[in-house]
C-alpha cells in the first residue's frame, strides 16, 4: 500500500469522524435547551471531568497508538468547542 491509499483511509475516516462530531454537538445542543429552560449554566465541570477519565480510560484499554493523555487533550478541544454551540 503506497501513502495515497492510506491517505484516501484517512480521508473517508475523517468524513465519519465530522458526522460523528456533528451528531454529538447536536445531543449537546438539545442539553443546552434544557439547562436554559432550568436556569442550568452551559459548563458543568464534574461532567468533563467525568468524560475526561472515562476517554482516557478506553484509551489505556486499546493501548495506542494514542496515549490516554492525548486522547484527553483532544476531548477537551472537543467539550469547548461543544459548549459554543449550546449556547
Ligand atoms: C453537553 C454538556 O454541556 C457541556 C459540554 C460537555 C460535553 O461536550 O460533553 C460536557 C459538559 C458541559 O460543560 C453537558 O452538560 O452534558
Amino acid at each position: 500500500m503506497d501513502i495515497a491509499y492510506w491517505r484516501k483511509k484517512i480521508d473517508e475516516l475523517e468524513n465519519n469522524l465530522i458526522e460523528l462530531l456533528n451528531n454529538r454537538a447536536n445531543y449537546a445542543v438539545k442539553i443546552g435547551k434544557i439547562k436554559k429552560e432550568k436556569g442550568l449554566p452551559v459548563f458543568d465541570a464534574s461532567r468533563e471531568q467525568e468524560i475526561l477519565e472515562r476517554v482516557a480510560a478506553k484509551a489505556k484499554a486499546c493501548d495506542g497508538p494514542l496515549s490516554p493523555e492525548s486522547m484527553a487533550r483532544i476531548f477537551q478541544v472537543i467539550m469547548t468547542e461543544t459548549r459554543q454551540v449550546e449556547r
